[in-house]
């Protein structure tokens, strides 16, 4: 069995981006960008006004001179004229600072007369303007390529004058549930069957994760059926299969993929929930197998297939992020598996996270996996652990799950 850092390691290793495509800017959030975004203009284009009030020179504007107001200049209609000596014209916020004002007289500092205006309040040379190129300036390179775009980004691509991106394409994530005994969400069961959740929790989290799941058809427990199956994926960025991953006879993943192409990286891995992780490539497509049992998929999906999406879809590879935790209660002392406890996360008034593991750790039970939002790592051969000590926790919230 390998260790959880080298399985994931060697997952990440066989990936790369899903290739690129140019969107426009309503389709970029959330898109990992794949080309830098430098700026198409200056911005600012020129001076302009912070505030609404009079574009003044400074020397003439002191408390209680009256000004000739000569003009106006509202965003978007510059004035044709400068202000000369003892002059004045009426601005407004994102208007262009006319030729020869050095500063701006604020409205409320002002009072108005037919043609003129009354300084109320001395003004400071350079006050209220903001200079060309205060925001940006035409060329540079406002956001790197690999970063997922926020609306933030967005908001600054637009402002940049881009209306398409060049972003990595979203990842196409075949999603293949095995087994005799599933059946769909709603389907009539047969005597002991079950429902299958996996495909399902998968997708979703296929789709938190920015790409896009494609849910099979369940393959029965026979090796034509999971052959078939898996044919239909080939169009696939990544196929994740669920069930059938152990060692069981009706456990047929890796013998049912081998006619069609499968070769094996490793199966299983020193880590609990998730024994039976597979990984390999079937033809050209990458393939991870999880484990059937619902938790033991979800947190694999978590550990394993949340850093390859990620790959994929262009970013650096990267572990889910952890975060630091004390203990709520004493835990045992580990074996060699690295375990995910699903553990309940609170806040102390100090702001200190605590993390305390669920009583039940059954990899069927998908209410506590539900009703607990962390995974409490532990290390392999960890010591045993008072509560109070730390502890690093993956938050799903953190992935949107
Ligand atoms: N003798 C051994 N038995 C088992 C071992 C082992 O090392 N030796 N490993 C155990 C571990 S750990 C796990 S995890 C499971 C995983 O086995 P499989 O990947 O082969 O999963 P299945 O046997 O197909 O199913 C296990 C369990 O999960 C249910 N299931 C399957 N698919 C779905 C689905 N899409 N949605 C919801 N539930 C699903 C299935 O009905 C079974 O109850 O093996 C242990 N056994
Ligand atoms: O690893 Mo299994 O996933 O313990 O139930």
């Amino acid at each position: 069995m390998i260790s959880v850092e080298e399985a994931r390691g060697r997952i990440l290793a066989g990936l790369r981006s899903s290739g690129t495509e140019t969107v426009g800017l309503s389709d970029a959030w959330n898109r990992v960008l794949a080309a830098p975004v430098a700026a198409r203009l200056t911005q600012p284009p020129a001076d302009v006004s912070a505030m609404d009030g009079y574009a003044v020179r400074a020397a003439d504007a002191t408390e209680g001179a009256w000004l000739r107001v000569t003009g106006s200049a509202p965003a978007g209609h510059p004035f044709a004229g400068g202000v000369g000596a003892g002059e004045a014209v009426r601005i407004f916020t994102g208007g262009l600072v006319p030729e020869g004002a050095d500063g701006i007289l604020l409205q409320e500092d002002a009072e108005a007369a037919e043609g003129r205006v009354l300084v109320r309040e001395t003004v400071q040379p350079g006050r209220w303007i903001r200079r060309a190129g205060l925001d940006f300036k035409a060329g540079e390179t406002l956001v790197a390529p690999g970063r997922r775009l926020t609306a933030r980004d967005i908001g600054l691509a637009a402002a940049g004058n881009h209306p398409w991106l060049a972003v990595h394409r979203r990842p196409r994530i075949g999603i293949l549930a095995t087994g005799d005994e599933i059946v769909l969400p709603g389907e009539p069961l047969p005597p002991g069957g079950i429902v299958s959740s996996n495909a399902h929790a998968l997708a979703a989290l296929v789709r938190a994760a920015g790409a896009e799941p494609l849910v099979l058809p369940i393959a029965r427990d026979d090796l034509a059926a999971i052959g078939a199956a898996a044919e239909a994926a080939r169009f696939c960025d990544l196929l994740v299969t669920t069930g059938g991953a152990s060692v069981g006879e009706h456990d047929l993943v890796q013998q049912a993929l081998g006619p069609h192409g499968f070769t094996l990286d490793f199966w299983k891995i020193a880590m609990r929930p998730g024994k039976p992780l597979i990984w390999g490539r079937l033809g050209e497509t990458p393939l991870l197998g999880l484990p059937g049992n619902p938790v033991s998929a979800l947190v694999c999906g978590v550990i394993f297939l949340w850093p390859a999406l990620a790959v994929l879809s262009g970013l650096p590879p990267a572990p889910p992020p952890l975060r630091r935790a004390v203990a709520g209660a004493n835990l045992p002392e580990n074996d060699r598996r690295e375990d995910y406890l699903r553990a309940r996360l609170r806040q102390e008034p100090d702001g200190q996270w605590v993390a305390t593991a669920a009583n039940r750790q059954d990899s069927s039970m998908l209410r506590v996996l539900a009703e607990n939002g962390a995974l409490l790592r532990r290390a392999p051969h960890a010591p045993p652990l008072a509560a109070g000590e730390p502890v690093e926790v993956v938050v799903l919230a953190d992935l949107g799950l």
